[in-house]
């Protein structure tokens, strides 16, 4: 890989306000939401940033507070945001998600209100492929294509420039069944497939997008042998996650989970880890890492996984054992 680079990592998506009722209550009777941020790009890119890589994310934002909002606080977790695009129409709207949380057998739902956002206006011109050829790793996701057809031909746009300029590029499926269909999804991701470097899918959304059938184990080679991916990592919830890389095959088990506090986030925090190690040339740490990013986030509200390097390695090599009532003075 080049070794004159400005970031590490470059992303683009939609970052919404996320509003949530506090304790458990339903959004039908709060009288009250909490205000935070989330977007999986986004959050990953916070996550690249308590490993101590740099990363840059750019999205379209309106010029209002709660666009501000939203840049502000990537910027406070040390995100570069100087590439963000301001919308100064008046009428221009920030995204938003409403989160309903569960536990079993209640499950946790989310409801959208981003239709006509700021960010779903995003086409191949606002691009900067400049910027992604100063990068080493290009991250998108499923989710930007899902948003409107012109987020979907920068998501091109962008994969395409990344590959003339020898940027690397990572891709996470996200699938989001309140945004589109499967078969829409299909026909729009396919053909990106080929031009990607490192392949991110939850095992579900492999067949379900791409109608594999394989079992989790040998999902990751089929991915890779139907696409000619170099590299591809398989996640299956509480059952570990699978890579098929030029290294070998690899696995990683997961971390035992107390209790959880928040799970939105855990896939981005995931990512994180997995190109902290590709990076490296390092799947196996970057399965190892993950994982334990993961975990983490799992006890952490909100999307953001705002732990410190040592926290995930005390994780990651199970320096100590922290039980449900472990308290560290
Ligand atoms: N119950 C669990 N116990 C431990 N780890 C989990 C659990 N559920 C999810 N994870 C971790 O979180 C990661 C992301 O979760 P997963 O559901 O597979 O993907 P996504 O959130 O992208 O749909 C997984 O790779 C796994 O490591
Ligand atoms: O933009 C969207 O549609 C999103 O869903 C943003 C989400 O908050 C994260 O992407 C969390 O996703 P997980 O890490 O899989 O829990």
């Amino acid at each position: 890989m080049r070794s004159e680079t400005r970031w590490d990592v470059i992303t683009f998506g939609e970052t919404m306000l996320r509003l949530s009722p506090p304790h458990y209550m339903r959004l039908e009777e709060a009288t009250s939401l909490e205000v935070r941020i989330g977007g999986a790009e986004s959050n990953v890119a916070v996550a690249l940033c308590r490993l101590g890589l740099r990363a840059c994310w750019w999205s379209r934002l309106p010029n209002t507070p709660l666009g501000r909002r939203i840049e502000n606080e990537l910027r406070r977790w040390g995100v570069d945001t100087s590439a963000v695009i301001w919308d100064s129409d008046p009428k221009a709207r920030t995204g938003l998600y409403f989160l309903d949380f569960g536990v079993a057998p209640r499950a946790t739902e989310v409801y959208y209100d981003r239709a006509a956002s700021a960010a779903s206006a995003i086409g191949p011109e606002d691009v900067d492929a400049q910027r992604i050829a100063e990068a080493r790793l290009l991250h998108v996701t499923g989710i930007t294509p899902a948003l409107s057809a012109r987020c979907a031909a920068a998501v091109r746009y962008a994969i395409e420039a990344a590959k003339r300029a020898g940027t690397r590029v990572c891709f996470d499926t996200n699938y989001r069944a309140r945004l589109w269909s499967p078969e829409a999804a299909r026909t729009t991701l396919e053909p990106l497939l080929p031009y990607v470097d490192l392949l991110i899918a939850p095992h579900e959304e492999a067949r379900l997008l791409f109608a594999l059938t394989e079992e989790k184990e040998r999902m990751a080679r089929a991915l890779h042998d139907r696409y000619g991916i170099e590299t591809v990592v398989v996640t299956c919830g509480g059952d570990g996650a699978y890579a098929f890389s030029p290294s070998g095959e690899h696995f990683a088990a997961p971390y035992p989970i107390a209790y959880v506090v928040d799970r939105v986030g855990a896939g981005d925090a995931f990512d994180a880890g997995v190109i902290y190690g590709y990076l490296q040339q390092n799947i196996s740490l970057g399965l190892e890492m993950g994982m334990a990013m993961a975990a983490l986030k799992h006890t952490l509200p909100g999307d953001l996984l705002l732990c410190t390097f040592e926290e995930i390695e005390a994780v990651r090599t199970a320096h100590h054992q922290t039980s449900p009532s472990s308290i560290r003075r």
